[in-house]
Order: structure tokens, then C-alpha cells, then sequence
């Protein structure tokens, strides 16, 4: 992929021997560090992935995000080394004990212990007309999820999502599971890009789409 298509903060660098794509901050979760960098595992994160493969996410660093499956902050905490203010909303109480300790070294990111099937529970917190939403949630309805966070949005926004075929349905085939889920998200979104992670994620499919 090209150079330009990552977000300014988002480096390529020479981490342990190799080109390794990279955020700028204190590491996380065991990951090599180079001179203040951290190396950004595509097959540890659906974003990660995203960006070696070289989607078209919009992101061009320091933009608001709403972070949907936050887990224990893995991908989220590389986005909030590059964007501005970084909501993350994970509703497992032990991945989210994690995240706070990764949002304790970073100001800019602010973890929420919230379903993020239920956004009118965060709604007061979270800033209206965010730049891009990341949505990781690995669990059935995932596109409901999408169109139900539509809300904070900006009309010009990205949503960049990953869909994981077998948390809708473990028997069917994953690209009946992609067109249905894509089908849900066309009621609120027009679809820009959509492209199988396999090379690092099984059976997902990433998706960039902006509101409709
Ligand atoms: C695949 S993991 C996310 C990994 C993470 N995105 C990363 O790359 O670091 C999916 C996470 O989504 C969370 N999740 C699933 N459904 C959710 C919901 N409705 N609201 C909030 N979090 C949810 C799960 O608890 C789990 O931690």
C-alpha cells in the first residue's frame, strides 16, 4: 500500500528487523517498541488490518472517534495515539478493567462501560458529528449495531467496520452472512469499500461506508 494512505501519526518503522506499521505512544500489551514507537499487529486488530491492506478509511489523524469493542483496548489505544478525542465503548467488565488502565496513560481516550446496542445510554457523553466510527464487536446484529450509532456521526464521517461472519451465524456461508449484513447497513449508510480481512482475520469482512 501506499505511504499516503496512512494517517498522519500511522508509520511504517523498522521495529525488530522488520517494516512494521506503527503508532507513536506507551506500549499496551506486550508489543515491540522502536524509539518511542509501537508496532501495530494487522493480524491483532481488524483496523490494523484494514490499514496494511490498504482501505480507504478517511482517517488522516487527529479526528474525533467512537470506538465500538473496545476490548481491553488492543486497537483502540493505537487510535488514540494518532486521533483526537477517542470514546470507546466495551460492555465486558474485564477486557474494560484493561482499557482503563490503557486510557490512564493516554488523555485523549475515554473509556465506556456501555452496550453499544443501547447508544442512547452514552448519548450524553459522547460528542455529536464524530469523524469516524470503528466498530469491532464480534457479536450477532453487528450491522443493527452500526445503523443504531449512525447517529454521531458527521454527514461527512466514515464508519469502519469489521464484520465476523461466524458471530452471526457459525453454519452459513460467510458471504450470504456479508450480503445480509450489508443489506441492514444500506438503510443508513452508503457503502464506499468493502473487502475479506482473510489475510489476517478469517472470515471477516472490512467495511468503509458513510452516512446516507
Ligand atoms: C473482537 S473483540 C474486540 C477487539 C478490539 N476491537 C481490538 O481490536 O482491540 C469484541 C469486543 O466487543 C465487545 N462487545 C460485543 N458486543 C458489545 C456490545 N453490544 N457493546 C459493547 N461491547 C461489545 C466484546 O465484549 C469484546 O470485548
Amino acid at each position: 500500500m501506499s505511504e499516503s494512505a496512512l494517517p498522519n501519526g500511522v508509520e511504517r518503522r523498522e521495529i525488530d528487523g522488520e517494516r512494521r506499521l506503527a503508532t507513536r505512544g506507551e506500549p499496551v500489551y506486550g508489543e515491540p517498541t522502536a524509539d518511542g514507537w509501537r508496532a501495530w499487529d494487522p493480524e491483532r486488530s481488524k483496523l490494523g488490518g484494514m490499514l496494511e491492506l490498504g482501505f480507504e478509511t478517511g482517517l488522516s489523524g487527529g479526528e474525533t472517534v467512537l470506538y465500538l469493542g473496545a476490548a481491553s483496548g488492543t486497537t483502540v489505544s493505537h487510535v488514540a495515539d494518532f486521533a483526537g478525542p477517542t470514546y470507546a465503548v466495551e460492555f465486558a467488565p474485564r477486557p474494560a478493567r484493561d482499557l482503563l488502565g490503557a486510557a490512564e496513560i493516554r488523555d485523549r481516550l475515554f473509556p465506556l462501560l456501555k452496550d453499544a446496542r443501547k447508544p442512547e445510554t452514552y448519548a450524553h457523553v459522547v460528542e455529536s458529528n464524530v469523524d469516524a466510527i470503528v466498530q469491532d464487536v464480534a457479536t450477532r446484529g453487528q450491522a443493527e449495531v452500526a445503523v443504531r450509532n449512525a447517529r454521531f456521526l458527521a454527514d461527512d464521517g466514515r464508519l469502519l467496520l469489521a464484520i465476523k461472519a461466524r458471530s452471526e451465524d457459525v453454519t452459513a456461508d460467510p458471504e450470504t452472512v456479508f450480503e445480509g449484513a450489508l443489506d441492514r447497513l444500506r438503510e443508513a449508510y452508503e457503502i464506499l469499500e468493502t473487502r475479506r480481512l482473510d489475510r489476517f482475520h478469517e472470515d471477516h469482512l472490512g467495511v468503509v461506508a458513510t452516512p446516507r
